[in-house]
Order: C-alpha cells, then structure tokens, then sequence
C-alpha cells in the first residue's frame, strides 16, 4: 500500500488518461480531471463520448492505456483492493443475482469489499430505497425500477466514500427519477462525493455542481454549473408584434433577430452577460420603422442549449 500523496487529496485524480481498445479504436484521449470531495459532477456526453469507459477506468475495472488515475490519493490500479472499496459503483444493467434475494444480493455486495456483516446498514440502505418490501422477494421478480433500486442498494452496501451512477435515471419513470436524486441529496449531504453520467441535461441541471463534457473521447470542458450557464448562456428576447409582417425591417443587420413563419414574432437573442441588452434601442428602432409589439417576454437558454451547442461546434 502506498502513503497518500498529499493531505487532502481529491476525490478523484484523472491524469493523462488515454484509452484505445483491441481493433484500433481509440474511445478516450488524454483525459486529466480531477473531482472534488463531496460534489456532485455530471459527465455529459452523447452516446459513445466515452463516459462509460472513463468511469470503469476510474473504478479500476478497464485498464488504460496511458495515465494514472488515484481514488483518495490512492492508484486504483496498483492499490486496486484499497481504492475499489472507497468506491460504489452502479452500473447500468443488472447482469447477475437473478435468482438471489434483494437481501442476499446487497448483503453479499457489502462483503465482496472486505466488510464486517452489518444487518442494521443493509437495513437501512433498503428502506431508504424503498425496497424493505422486497427484501425476500427474487430479483427477478422485480420491476425494471426496483431492480435499478437494487443496484444502488449493491453498490452503497459497503459504504463507500465515492459514488458513481452510469446512467442512473436512463429509461425509469419519473417518480423514481425524482427519488433517485433525492437520494443522491441525501448521500452528499453524508459527505459522499457523486459522479454520474447522464444524458438528461435537466438531470445535470437539478442535481450537479460542476459539469464535465466529452465528446469523442475528449474532455472538452469542466466548470461549475452555474458559472457555465452564466458564461455560455444567452438570453432571448420574444417580441410579439402588433400586426404580422412579411420581412423583417431593413437596416438592422446588427441585432441577431429572427421572424417567426408566421410573421408575428420576432426573436432577438443576446449576450446574457453583456452590459448593455440593446433592447430599447432596438424596440425603438422598431417603432421608427413602423412595428409595434404588444408584448414582450425573455428566455433563458437552458443547459441543454448550451450543451448542444459545444457538442455541435466539435463536429
Ligand atoms: N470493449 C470495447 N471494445 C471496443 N470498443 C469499445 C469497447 N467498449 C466501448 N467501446 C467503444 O468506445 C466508445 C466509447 O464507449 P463508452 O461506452 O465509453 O461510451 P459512453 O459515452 O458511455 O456511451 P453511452 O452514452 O452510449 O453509454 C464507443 O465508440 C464504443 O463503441
């Protein structure tokens, strides 16, 4: 076993992580990241960015082909035992456990990482899932909800310091998509350090703190969520006009406005982070060439305008 590093280390240290698999194909390139202890970081990503392989690098599961990686200051490759213990990880498909019960199963979970049997935890773990119901019932025999439930039980049985969820919410009703993020509150409020991956921007939106975006195995930016929407974001403006037109009006090149098919609306869109909006200038420019409105309203672009919008311009 290794000493840690530095006194505090981060949760997570990517450094130089690069990953091609046999055939060539190379999913991940370069990848330095790290996550802070007790954040919520979302990866977003579109299908095949390499998210699922940079987690299963980190869990120590998929072995790179270059750079090192360290859960709590320790190499999850050379002090593999060590580290996969500080870490749960929820994989997305159930693929095992079938004829088990959901008690068997997260009971065996807690001690596949070398820990002493706790029937309180387990306990605890359930009910806090809402599965103490289903204890003695097979797993098989469970809904594809309650079986996502089960992963989780699994991966907290062991208590682990470091929570990943590939995919938490991909494909479960909405109820349980607004459990599973309670749940996720309720663990960092614990002091438990969460990654997910996610494709539901909104998911990111509600839940993260800090954001990261890969797309073709690149790690093209890291930052907090909410400077993130504040730099990227941009703001509309709707203006709903007195009477249709046809065109919009000559001589004002300058303004990004866009006319609605039907000519009775106009969108203007702007620099959220701009001093000046521009916006009474133009109301009035409008005026002068005869357009009034009748009303106004604002938009914000969500994080998902943003996230589109970066992914977009790499291609
Ligand atoms: N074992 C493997 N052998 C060869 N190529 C692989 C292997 N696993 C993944 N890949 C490829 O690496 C790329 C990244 O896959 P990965 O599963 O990490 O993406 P992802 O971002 O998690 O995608 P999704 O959102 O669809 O789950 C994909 O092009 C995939 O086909």
């Amino acid at each position: 076993m290794t000493e840690q590093a530095t006194p505090t280390p981060h949760a997570v240290s990517v450094r130089g992580i690069s990953k091609t698999y046999k055939g060539g194909f190379q999913a991940l390139k370069s990848i330095d990241l790290d996550i802070r202890r007790g954040e919520i970081f979302a990866l977003l990503g579109p299908n095949g960015a390499g998210k699922t392989t940079l987690i299963s690098i980190i869990c120590g599961i998929v072995k790179p082909s270059a750079g090192t990686v360290s859960a709590d200051g320790h190499d999850v490759l050379r002090d593999y035992r060590l580290t996969r213990a500080k870490i749960g990880l929820v994989p997305q498909e159930l693929s095992t456990d079938a004829f088990e019960t959901v008690w068997a199963a997260v009971r065996f979970s807690r001690g596949l990482f070398g820990r002493a049997r706790d029937d309180r935890h387990i306990e605890k773990v359930l009910r806090d899932l809402s599965l103490w119901e289903k204890k003695d019932a097979k797993i098989m025999t469970l809904s594809g909800g309650m079986k996502r439930r089960v992963l989780i039980a699994k991966a907290l049985a062991h208590e682990p310091s470091i929570l990943f969820l590939d995919e938490p919410t991909a494909g479960v009703d909405v109820e349980l998509r607004h459990d599973m993020w309670e749940m996720v509150r309720r663990l960092r409020a614990t002091g438990v350090t969460v990654i997910l991956t996610t494709h539901y921007i909104e998911e990111a939106e509600e839940m993260a703190d800090r954001v990261g975006v890969i797309t073709r195995g690149e790690l093209i930016l890291v930052e907090d969520k909410r400077a993130l929407m504040r730099k990227l974001g941009k703001k509309q403006l709707s203006i709903s006009l007195k009477s249709p037109i046809q065109a919009l009006p000559q001589g004002l090149d300058e303004y990004a406005l866009e006319l609605a098919d039907d000519g009775a609306t106009i969108t203007y869109t702007f620099d959220a982070q701009g001093e000046d909006t521009g916006i009474a200038v133009l109301l009035r420019k409008l005026g002068d060439r005869g357009v009034d409105f009748k009303d106004l309203h604002t938009l914000e672009s969500s994080l998902e305008d943003i996230f589109v919008s970066l992914v977009r311009g790499t291609r």
